[in-house]
């Protein structure tokens, strides 16, 4: 096997819509997959392109392909600056997962948009997206995608937790790369703490001085979610429909709320850890945190207190960049026609190299 590397910038836009993550990677072959992050930038979107993106899914037809090239092109515009900004010379090609604007694998679609044909011509470089609809057409989730990362790019961790909105896993359970959402978790602390004008209780902070709940918290880990078998996964709904109407049986102070939803997660975040760990026969499996949830000091401490697991909170880069990267890793596998979706994750009838180039 030839040595090789390339150079990559990787394109997110998370579900919550709080902007654009740009990672700049240096991804290597030798005997392994390996990676380097050279350079970082996360733009925040401004509240037109926050508003047009939230409001697509009832676009016109016509409305939603400007929007698609608008956005694609706006995409280029970032990357232009960043490449300019940082004196990059080096790029092999991009590789974009866009922004969702409908995922409904059931009836056969999902959308990411940001025109890859309007990304590289604005960039002059080779794009390579749409990583889901391949993996929907062959009856797959299209999601999630990372999987495949966290077992090449991460395999020194036996687990990998991101705590973002939810809080979502990927591990070997021997067999195969299974993944699955947990349970809520940001979502609903920054539900709270909107409430009272913060947009999240930083550090754990204000969770930290409250009472949990015990009936509360009863009511919610009995919740049916948590005994269905993986796959699984969990959308907005379940905190609508499952979540808020059991706070809204109790009188509590935000800080007891707060407290008891964060004791909530904590505990079915290390009921999945000391789950994967009896699968395993290990005494202490080597955890690997990432999202914004990897910040919130509180939060880890109680998982800490929960489980024999080894906790490990990576780089500020890995804890913020690590989907960015991935894409960008999925990019490479795209370009040298490797699997990059895992049917054992989505459930498409194969595992298969998924994505669309353009190079202009
Ligand atoms: N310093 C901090 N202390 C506590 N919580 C934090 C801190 N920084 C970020 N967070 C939490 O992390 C959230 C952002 O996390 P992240 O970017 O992983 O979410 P996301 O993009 O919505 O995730 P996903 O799309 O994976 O569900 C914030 O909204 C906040 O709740
Ligand atoms: C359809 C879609 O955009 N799904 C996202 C979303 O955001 C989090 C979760 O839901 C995950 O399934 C997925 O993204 C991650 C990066 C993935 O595919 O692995």
């Amino acid at each position: 096997m030839m040595n090789k590397n390339w150079y990559v910038i990787g394109l997110m836009s998370g579900t919550s819509l709080d902007g654009v993550d740009l990672v700049y990677v240096k991804i290597s072959r030798n005997k392994a997959y390996d990676f380097e992050i050279l350079e970082t930038k996360s733009i925040n979107y401004s509240e037109i392109w926050k508003n047009r993106l939230q409001k697509a899914f009832s676009f016109s037809g016509e409305k939603l392909t400007r929007l698609d090239a608008d956005y694609g092109i706006y995409l280029g515009e970032l990357v232009v600056d960043f490449i300019g900004e940082n004196n990059i010379d080096k790029v092999d090609f991009i590789a974009s997962h866009g922004h969702t604007i409908f995922h409904n694998p059931s009836q056969n679609y999902t959308l990411q948009i940001g025109s890859g044909a309007h990304l590289s011509t604005k960039t002059g470089k080779k794009v390579i997206c749409d990583f889901r609809t391949q993996d929907v057409a062959l009856g797959g989730q299209g999601a999630p995608l990372v999987p495949i990362g966290d077992q090449i790019l991460f395999s020194e961790y036996d687990f990998c937790l991101n705590i973002g909105g939810f809080a979502n896993v990927s591990y070997d359970n021997g067999s195969d790369r299974i993944a699955y959402d947990i349970c809520p978790a940001n979502i609903v602390l920054n539900l709270f703490t909107r409430l009272e004008g913060f947009d999240y209780d930083d550090k754990g902070k204000i969770a930290s001085k409250g009472a949990v709940n015990k009936e509360l918290l009863k009511k919610l880990d009995a919740l049916e979610f948590y005994l269905q078998d993986q796959p699984k996964s969990l959308g907005y709904e379940y905190v609508i429909e499952s979540i808020l109407p059991i706070f809204s049986e109790f009188d509590l102070s935000f800080e007891d709320r707060l407290r008891t939803f964060v004791e909530h997660s904590a505990s079915q975040i290390a009921s999945s850890i000391n789950e994967a760990a009896s699968n395993f026969d290990e005494e202490e499996l080597k955890v690997l945190i990432t999202g914004g949830g990897a910040l919130n000091d509180f939060m880890i401490q109680r998982i800490k207190d929960l489980t024999n697991a080894q906790i490990v909170i990576p780089s500020r880069d890995i804890i913020d960049f690590k989907e960015a990267l991935l894409f960008a890793f999925l990019g490479v596998l795209k370009d040298q026609d490797e699997v990059n979706c895992l049917s054992s994750v989505t459930g498409a009838i194969k595992d298969h190299s998924s994505g669309v180039i353009y190079n202009v």
